[in-house]
């Protein structure tokens, strides 16, 4: 099972995410993004459940027009673990405009 991130790796991990920040009360991190409307945002939601679906790991998330709030944290676990870690990495490329079906 994958077992949730020491202070320091989750420390080292928050330090190279663009943007994440820590929702303390329930050891995860979240992130809203933003696009240029619903398609732009859709787009990126398609591409991120494809990765996620090959990860069988899922992201926390809600959809309204072009915004997109994301939490990520591992039930199994109950807390962040570098699953998370790998998949918020997905999201800041892939809404950087590089996200790809087959990216990563
Ligand atoms: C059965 C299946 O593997 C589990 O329910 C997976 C699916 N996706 C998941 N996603 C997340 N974020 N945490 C989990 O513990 C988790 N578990």
């Amino acid at each position: 099972m994958t077992e949730k991130l020491t202070p320091e790796a989750r420390a080292a991990a928050l330090a190279r995410l663009d943007g994440w920040t820590e929702d303390t009360e329930r050891d995860a991190i979240t992130k809203t993004f933003w696009f240029d409307g619903f398609d732009a945002a859709f787009g990126f939601m398609t591409r991120v459940a494809i990765k996620a679906e090959s990860m069988v790991h899922h992201p926390e998330w809600s959809n309204v027009y072009g915004r997109v709030d994301v939490t990520m944290t591992t039930h199994s676990a109950g807390g962040l673990t570098a699953l998370d870690v790998e998949l918020a990495e997905f999201m800041d490329r892939a809404a950087a405009g590089t996200g790809r079906a087959d990216m990563g």
